[in-house]
């Protein structure tokens, strides 16, 4: 019998990633004849810089754009750094998705493993020719291969490869591309070139394009620390994520991927962590049912259902008659318990309780338990609980006994819990730590991820970023001669729980800071991340309203339309939020991470604050210079009319009253 789905899936077929960025180009940044040729400069100059600042060695760029047609040029981009080995050529540039960032939690201008085969892919598709790569690390062979992309398997093909002997160390990479072209404007190679030498300065970078070359030397001999590898910190996992972890770790037992593969994770934390699964377990094994039930079932032994209606919450007033039965179920706690634990316990049914009762009755309650002590009655009065259920239970007893094993303790002490029972979830969890982490299930996962929550931890280490730097940020924006510059370099903070990132902002204003509008001087935005320039997708990006959410009037500005002012803003990060694989624009706005939006603000305000006193002082000196002038005006007059008064030669007298005016 034919089927509704008979013939749509005749179609059915498998695509490789290569296949579908071959369709979707514009997602890694190839639309448009401008962005496309930036893109190419981008994907391969930050792959050098990344390179040589990995290996320590202070970057040596040459790019060589030349004009072959209207739309086809031949781009060229060799670099001094350590060379790819020959057999990972044809991964680097046939392959998406393969690199050696992705996996990584270092602060890098790449991370998806995508570009380089992304600009293969580029010329392949514009030209039908191949990416010749030379390559050497240094080891007197120098390579040169000829890439193919075969699009299905999302691989690379070899399509000519020579070796010759010769001493020199790094990456050329050539091609032909069409659907291109190049100019100077604002989004072209040459301003990203411009910009990156600022983000950059320990970098040399040579443009020869087609009208003549031009030597962005660098400011800074020194070779900045490498930015170093940092671990996941705890906070930050998901079930999902430990999974991952746990079918690709090299540990062989679950305790020790926990304390090898994530930060702050010691072996003290580790003991720590099991004692909170044990605390986690025995509550899961009560879920369902009410404290109420618990403690009336397992522990006072009394019937007192009858206060509790099905959802758990207390459902009809208690007369005064009940109040005895509050005082009967009370004195029915054996005496063998630590008054604190029984003090606990009180708390909570009088919690309960008086959520309900009147004052009358409140009155009534503290006179028949006036013997307690004192805090007993105000405890009950400032915290009643309402709910009764089983998580509000949790929530109460997770802030009164901090200690996992604490809690376990008291559990079984109220005889909530038996020491049998406790021994069995105990084992139960050592078996788990012992485990091969390639058996760990998502029930586990979601277990130790969940009791993570509850746990203290340090602070993520933030030591592997490494920013720009308040100097040299200072040393670039001098560049545009402006009046007045500051800079600002915040401290390393996190985001969604654990990731690293820092800001760093800097204001130029006068001299040539600011581009040209149609009404002027207009204030400029430079976005950075990780370095890198970002010239596309200006509005949908996080850095732009972070800039924009500043009240710039309040700090002198008359508009945003007609200033001379530069605003740098770098993001530098283990994992940038990008919106998309084409990496132009960051999902930072206050709704989608409120963390980096507000360092961004208040980074940009402080350094607003010292713009604005200059500003005034300026304002205020050329209001001084005006006054003085007029004032000089009349001071001649003045002069002539004493001169003839007194006598005296008016020159004198002029002089007398500029000194005094001085
Ligand atoms: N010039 C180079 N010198 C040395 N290694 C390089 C160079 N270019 C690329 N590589 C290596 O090739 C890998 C793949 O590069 P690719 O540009 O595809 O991705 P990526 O830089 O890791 O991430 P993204 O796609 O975000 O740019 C890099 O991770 C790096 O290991």
């Amino acid at each position: 019998m034919a089927t509704e789905s008979d013939g749509i899936f005749d179609e059915f077929k498998e695509h490789s990633i290569s296949e579908f960025f071959r369709k979707n180009r514009h997602m890694l940044g190839y639309s448009g004849k401008l962005r496309s040729m930036t893109t190419i400069i981008h994907e391969l100059i930050t792959n050098s810089l990344d390179a040589c600042e990995e290996a320590e060695i202070l970057p040596d760029i040459d790019i060589t754009i030349k004009k072959l047609g209207s739309d086809h040029y031949h781009i060229s981009v060799e670099d001094n750094g350590p060379g790819i080995p020959p057999e990972f050529v044809p991964k680097v540039f046939g392959k998406m998705l393969a690199g050696s960032k992705m996996h990584r939690l270092v602060q890098s201008r790449g991370q998806q493993g995508i570009g380089a085969a992304g600009v293969l892919l580029f010329a392949q598709i514009t030209t039908g020719k191949p990416l010749r790569i030379t390559t050497s690390t240094g080891d007197g062979k120098i390579h040169t291969l000829d890439i193919k992309m075969s699009v299905e398997k999302n691989e690379g093909d070899v399509v000519n490869h020579e070796i010759r002997d010769g001493v020199w160390r790094g990456i050329k990479v050539e091609g032909e591309f069409k659907e291109i072209t190049y100019s100077r404007r604002e989004q072209g190679p040459f301003e990203y070139l411009r910009r990156i030498s600022l983000s950059t300065p320990h970098a040399k970078i040579v443009l020869t394009d087609p009208e003549e070359t031009i030597t962005f030397d660098r400011t800074v001999e020194i070779i900045p620390d490498r930015p170093e590898e940092m671990k996941p910190h705890p906070y930050g996992l998901t079930p999902d994520e430990l999974l991952y972890t746990s079918r690709r770790t090299e540990f062989t037992k679950i305790s020790s991927m926990l304390t090898g593969e994530l930060s702050r994770m010691t072996s003290k934390r580790l003991k720590e962590l099991q004692d909170y699964m044990l605390r986690d377990k025995l509550l899961e094994n009560y879920r369902g049912s009410t404290f109420w039930d618990i403690v009336v079932n397992c522990y006072l032994n009394v019937n007192i259902n009858q206060y509790v209606g099905k959802d758990g919450k207390y459902n009809k007033y208690v007369d005064k008659n009940e109040i005895s039965d509050i005082e009967e179920i009370i004195n029915t706690l054996p005496d063998s318990l630590p008054d604190l634990k029984i003090h606990y316990l009180k708390y909570i049914i009088m919690d309960y309780l008086i959520g309900k009762l009147d004052e009358e009755t409140i009155k009534e309650i503290k006179k028949h338990f006036k013997k307690k002590p004192e805090n007993f009655i105000e405890f009950a009065e400032k915290n009643y609980l309402n709910a009764s259920l089983m998580d509000e239970f949790k929530k109460k007893s997770r802030d009164i006994t901090k200690s996992p094993s604490e809690f376990v303790n008291t559990l079984i002490d109220m005889a909530m819990v038996s020491n049998e029972e406790k021994d069995r979830f105990k084992n139960e969890i050592k078996n788990v730590m012992k485990m091969n982490p390639s058996k760990m299930d998502w029930k586990n996962a979601e277990l130790i991820v969940r009791v993570i929550q509850d746990m203290d931890f340090m602070a993520p280490s933030t030591i592997g970023l490494r920013p720009i730097g308040d100097e040299n940020i200072k040393k670039s924006l001098s560049t545009l001669n402006p009046e007045f510059a500051t800079t600002l370099t915040r401290k390393p903070k996190t985001y969604k729980g654990g990731v690293p990132f820092a800001v760093e902002v800097g204001l130029a204003y006068g001299g040539d800071a600011g581009k040209m509008g149609d009404t002027g001087r207009k204030m400029e935005i430079m976005r950075f991340s990780n370095h890198v320039p970002l010239l596309f997708d200006t509005s949908g990006c996080g850095l732009t309203s972070g800039v924009k959410s500043v009240n710039w009037r309040r700090y002198g500005l008359r508009s945003e339309e007609d200033v001379p002012l530069t605003v740098f803003v770098n993001l530098i990060s283990t994992h940038i939020p990008y919106t998309s694989a084409g990496k132009q624009a960051i999902a930072c706005s206050a709704e989608e991470n409120e963390e980096i939006f507000n360092e961004i603000r208040q980074a940009l305000m402080i350094c607003a604050r010292g713009m604005e006193k200059h500003i005034s002082k300026i304002r205020k000196e050329k209001e001084e210079e005006q006054k003085r002038k007029y004032v000089m005006k009349y001071a001649v007059i003045f002069a002539e009319g004493l001169a003839s008064i007194t006598g005296k030669p008016k020159e004198d007298i002029e002089e007398r009253i500029i000194e005094l005016l001085r």
